[in-house]
C-alpha cells in the first residue's frame, strides 16, 4: 500500500522510476493473487443502444433517428445466451444505455411494443429469463442506479457493475466528456457504489482514463472507490480502461492514453487499493496488453468466443489462447473465473440470494468435472 500523496507524486514516473513502480505493484499482486491471471468467459447482451446521456467518447449510443437504434427482443436475448452457453460461456453481460425512455419518444414506443414502460423493468425480466432458460449468470452494467433499482436486480444478477469513470466535476462542463450526461455526475456514480455496498452486491467499478481528467483526478477517483470498499467490502474488481478515440464522436481528436500512462495508472491502482480488490484491464484496447501483467493486473475481464465488445466493436478480442500465451511467457497461468469472484460466493447468501447461490455452486461443480476445475 502507498499513501495518497505518494500516489499523486507518481504523475510523471517514467523510465527507471516507472519500472520500479511497476515492480512494486507486480510484487503486491503476486503476494495477494499468486501467479495466476483470470478472465470470465461471457456473452455481451446490449439490451438497448439508446440512452439519455451522450458521453463524448461513446459510439455505443445510437440516436433515436438512426435505423440502428434498438432494443433486443426476448428472442434475440435468448438466442445469444443459449449460443454462449453452448460455447461454455458462464456470464451474460447486460450492458445498455441509461433510461432512454426518459428522453426519447422512440424508446417509449419500442418499450411499449415489448410490453414495458421502463428499461429497467425489461432488464430485470430478461435477466430472470436468462437465469430460467440457460446456465449463464447475468452481470448487469446499466450505469447509475438507485437503492431500490439495485435491490430489485439483486436476485437476478450474480454481480453488478458501473464504471465510476472519474470523480471530476469539471468533466460535466460544456465541451467536456460528460457534458449533458445526467447519469455521469460523480455524485450519482458515487451514490450507486455506496448503495450497492449497503445492499451487499458484489460490485465491479473502474475508471476510464484519458477523458480530460488530471492525474490527481484519477488518483482521487481510486481513493473514492477505496474508501467505499473500506466501508462496505463489496468491490470485487476495479477496471482501468483506456479511452479509445472514435471517429464521429465529440472526442474523435482527443489524444489516447499511451502505454506508459496505462502502466502507471494500473500500478498506482494496485498499490492504493486494498489487496483483495482485483485489478482488471481489457486486453482488446491495447496491442501490447501483455505488459499490463508487469504493472500489476490480475484479471482481463470478460472475453467472448461469440459476441464482440459492443462498446469497442472495432477492437476484436484476442484469442483466449493468445492471452494464455502472453501470461505464460511471463510465468503466469490463465484461469477462468465466474462473474462473481470466489470470495463473495460462500458467505451464507449475503452477496447471493439462495437461487443464485445454487446456480453458482452448480457451475463450479460442472467446472470441476471438466479440465480439473478451471474456475479460479
Ligand atoms: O466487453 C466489455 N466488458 C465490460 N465489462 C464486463 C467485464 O469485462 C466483465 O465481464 C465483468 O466485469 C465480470 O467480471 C464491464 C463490467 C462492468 O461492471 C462495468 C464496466 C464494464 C465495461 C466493459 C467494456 O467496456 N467492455
Ligand atoms: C461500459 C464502459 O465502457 C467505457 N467506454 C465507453 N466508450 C469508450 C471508449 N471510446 N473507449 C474506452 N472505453 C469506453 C465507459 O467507461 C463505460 O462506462
Ligand atoms: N451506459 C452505461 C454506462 O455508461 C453502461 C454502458 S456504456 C456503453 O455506465
Ligand atoms: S457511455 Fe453509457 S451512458 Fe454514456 S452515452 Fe454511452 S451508453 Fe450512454
Amino acid at each position: 500500500m502507498i499513501s495518497d500523496s505518494e500516489a499523486i507524486s507518481y504523475e510523471f514516473a517514467t523510465g527507471p522510476d516507472l519500472y520500479a513502480l511497476c515492480q512494486e505493484a507486480a510484487k503486491a499482486r503476486d503476494n495477494a493473487w499468486g501467479k495466476q491471471l483470470t478472465y470470465s468467459k461471457k456473452v455481451f447482451i446490449p439490451l438497448t443502444n439508446m440512452c439519455r446521456d451522450s458521453c463524448g467518447y461513446c459510439t455505443f449510443v445510437q440516436s433515436p433517428d438512426s435505423p440502428h437504434a434498438n432494443y433486443m427482443t426476448p428472442e434475440q436475448v435468448f438466442k445469444t445466451a443459449r449460443e454462449g452457453a453452448a460455447l461454455d460461456c458462464k456470464e451474460a453481460l447486460f450492458s445498455l444505455g441509461e433510461r432512454p425512455e426518459e428522453r426519447h419518444q422512440k424508446a417509449r414506443d419500442m418499450l411499449a411494443n415489448l410490453g414495458y414502460d421502463s428499461t429497467l423493468d425489461y432488464l430485470h425480466d430478461q435477466c430472470a429469463s436468462v437465469l430460467t432458460h440457460t446456465s449463464l449468470l447475468p452481470h448487469v452494467n446499466a450505469g447509475a442506479l438507485s437503492f431500490d433499482e439495485l435491490k430489485r436486480l439483486k436476485p437476478v444478477s450474480a454481480s453488478m457493475g458501473m464504471m465510476l469513470e472519474n470523480v471530476s466535476n469539471d468533466l460535466l462542463k460544456k465541451g467536456q466528456a460528460h457534458y449533458a450526461c445526467p447519469d455521469k455526475t460523480p455524485k450519482r456514480r458515487l451514490d450507486t457504489i455506496e448503495q450497492a455496498g449497503r445492499l451487499d452486491i458484489a460490485f465491479t467499478t473502474g475508471i476510464l482514463i484519458g477523458i480530460g481528467e488530471s492525474w490527481t483526478d484519477r488518483v482521487n477517483s481510486l481513493i473514492a472507490i477505496r474508501d467505499r470498499h473500506l466501508a462496505y467490502g463489496h468491490i470485487q474488481e476495479v477496471i482501468i480502461q483506456n479511452f479509445r478515440a472514435k471517429a464521429g464522436t465529440a472526442m474523435a481528436d482527443y489524444q489516447e492514453p499511451n502505454l506508459d500512462d496505462m502502466k502507471r495508472t494500473i500500478a498506482v491502482a494496485r498499490l492504493i487499493l486494498p489487496d483483495d480488490i482485483s485489478i482488471q484491464a481489457p486486453p482488446n484496447l491495447e496491442v501490447e496488453y501483455g505488459s499490463y501483467i508487469n504493472a500489476g493486473i490480475n484479471d482481463w475481464g470478460g472475453i467472448s468466443p461469440l459476441t464482440k465488445d459492443f462498446i469497442n466493436p472495432e477492437r476484436a478480442w484476442p484469442q483466449i489462447s493468445s492471452v494464455a500465451q502472453a501470461c505464460e511467457g511471463l510465468g503466469y497461468s490463465l484461469a477462468e473465473r465466474l462473474t462473481i469472484y470466489d470470495r463473495f460466493q460462500h458467505q451464507d447468501n449475503k452477496y447471493l440470494t439462495p437461487n443464485l447461490t445454487q446456480r453458482v455452486a452448480s457451475l463450479v461443480s460442472r467446472a470441476a468435472q471438466v479440465s480439473g476445475g478451471v474456475i479460479a
